[in-house]
C-alpha cells in the first residue's frame, strides 16, 4: 500500500504520545535510543521488533551495542515519515515493555 508522508503537525502530535521518540534529520525520520539491562534483553527486543517489521513489511534502521539499540524509522519509498513508522514505533514500545 502506498504510504503518504505525514505533515510536520501530524508527526509532532503523534510523537507527543510516544515516550522518548524524537524527530530527526529535518523531519525525515523518527528516532529513539533504547536501553536494556543486558545484551540478551536487547537482542530479545530486536527479535520481537524484527517480527513486527516483517508483519508490517516495514523495516527499521538500527544499531546495537551491548545493551543499547538506537532506532531510526523512516519510509524510504516516501522519503519521509508515514503512518507505518508510527505503527512500527508502537510495536517497538510494546516489545521494549515486555523486557
Ligand atoms: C518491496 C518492499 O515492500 C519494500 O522494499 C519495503 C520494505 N520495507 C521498507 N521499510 C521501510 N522503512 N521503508 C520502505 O520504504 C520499505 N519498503
Amino acid at each position: 500500500m502506498k504510504q503518504d508522508k505525514l505533515s510536520t503537525e501530524v508527526i509532532t502530535s503523534s510523537l507527543a504520545m510516544l515516550e522518548g521518540w524524537k524527530l530527526e534529520d529535518d523531519g525525515v525520520a523518527i528516532a529513539k535510543s533504547f536501553r536494556f539491562k543486558t545484551f540478551a534483553s536487547a537482542f530479545a527486543f530486536m527479535t520481537e521488533a524484527a517480527q513486527a517489521a516483517e508483519r508490517l513489511n516495514h523495516h527499521p534502521e538500527w544499531f546495537n551495542v551491548y545493551d543499547k539499540v538506537d532506532v531510526r524509522l523512516t519510509t524510504h519509498s516516501a522519503g519521509g515519515v508515514t503512518a507505518l513508522d508510527f505503527r512500527l514505533a508502537e510495536a517497538m514500545e510494546k516489545a521494549a515493555r515486555a523486557r
